[in-house]
């Protein structure tokens, strides 16, 4: 297996561009996909044929990818949706041939991709496990600078509100629960994790008068893995697991849905969170951020999350071996 990882470019309207660039020098060698037009001006940059060909110190090794239309910060061309979606699909065959240790994707506008080519996936996530063939697969993001550390995932990712109800059925949580407790082995190297699992609603349901899902399904289910041997605390209520004594108690937690998982971690660790698709054959992580048109092209977009992305991906490569 090669020693880089891949960089996606992601969204060339948006950040991605210039953190890419900006996250040089941070100890993980990496190559980015993308076109080298989008690239800062001043950028030492160097177009290579193979993942691992060499470059001058200091330079970022780019593997060069056409895009169409021109770009402007700010304003995603759905023009360019297509390439931007191939840059994905030419980074997964890249990792499943073994020619790159991991991938990091940059951030992608999911209604660009739909508008512009028909994008049929609500992110990252979902095409990724599509291309690798359809893996059971669940979107954690881990804070890396904030002790303890949260680490969540949504059992369900990419829906409506109003669609959790019917979508968080025992198999889905199930699965959630098993993909997060191998990889909490695999790749962060916790041989027996501890995992809290979220009620869906006010204080869990408060013994049936807030809800029943708790009751009729959750935690029937959690009773039934306890006895495999899987540590599993709850169904808790959501609104008081994540201060930091809570924190203590688990190594991660299993919400029922995207924002009761997601605002925990963006409002403890925004600048350190990663994005990390748990259960594909190959590795993936991405920072947790989007592709915030409102500063593309200002110079003021932080790089930490991806370069903590990009450190995380190393470090699990690293266990992998
Ligand atoms: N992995 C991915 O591809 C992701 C893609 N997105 C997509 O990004 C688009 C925009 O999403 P939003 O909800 O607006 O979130 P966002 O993260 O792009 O922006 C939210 C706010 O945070 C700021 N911000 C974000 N990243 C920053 C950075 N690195 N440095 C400094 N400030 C930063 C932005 O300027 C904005 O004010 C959506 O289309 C969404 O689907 C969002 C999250 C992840
Ligand atoms: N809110 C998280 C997010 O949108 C990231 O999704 P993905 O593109 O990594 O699937």
């Amino acid at each position: 297996m090669a020693g880089r990882v891949l960089l996606t470019c992601g969204e060339p309207a948006g950040i991605g561009p210039e953190i890419a660039t900006r996250a040089l020098g941070c100890g993980v060698d990496y190559v980015w996909i993308g076109d080298a037009r989008h690239l800062p001006d001043d950028v030492p940059h160097t177009r290579i044929a193979a993942v691992d060909d060499p470059v001058p110190v200091g330079h970022l090794p780019v593997l060069q990818h056409d895009f169409p239309a021109a770009v402007t910060a700010g304003q995603p061309n759905p023009e360019n949706a297509q390439a931007v979606i191939d840059v994905i699909a030419r980074a997964v065959n890249l990792a499943l041939q073994d020619q790159a240790r991991a991938m990091t994707t940059l951030p992608i506008n999911k209604r660009v991709l739909k508008e512009g080519a028909g994008f049929p996936f609500p992110g990252h996530t979902e095409y990724l496990a599509h291309l690798a063939g359809d893996p059971p697969v669940a979107m954690m993001l881990a804070s890396t600078s904030v002790t303890p550390p949260c680490r969540v995932v949504p059992a369900t990712i990419h829906i409506a509100l109003a669609e959790v109800p019917a979508t968080l059925t025992p198999a889905r949580l199930e699965e959630a629960i098993r993909v997060t407790h191998a990889a909490m082995i695999r790749d962060f190297g916790i041989p027996t994790p501890r995992l809290a699992i979220a009620g869906i609603n006010p204080h869990a349901g408060e013994g049936g008068n807030m809800g029943r899902e708790e009751i009729d399904f959750i935690a029937p289910l959690l009773e039934r893995l306890r006895n495999e041997g899987i540590n599993l605390t709850g169904p808790l209520p959501a609104d008081t697991m994540f201060h930091a004594p809570a924190r203590k108690k688990y190594d991660a937690a299993i919400c029922a849905y995207h924002d009761q998982a997601l605002i925990p971690i963006k409002t403890l660790d925004f600048a350190g969170g990663v994005n990390v698709t748990l259960g594909l054959p190959f590795i993936r992580t991405s920072p947790d951020h989007g592709t915030a048109f409102d500063i593309a092209g200002t110079g003021r977009a932080d790089p930490a999350s991806t370069i903590a992305a990009l450190r995380m991906a190393k470090d699990m490569a690293a266990r992998r071996r």
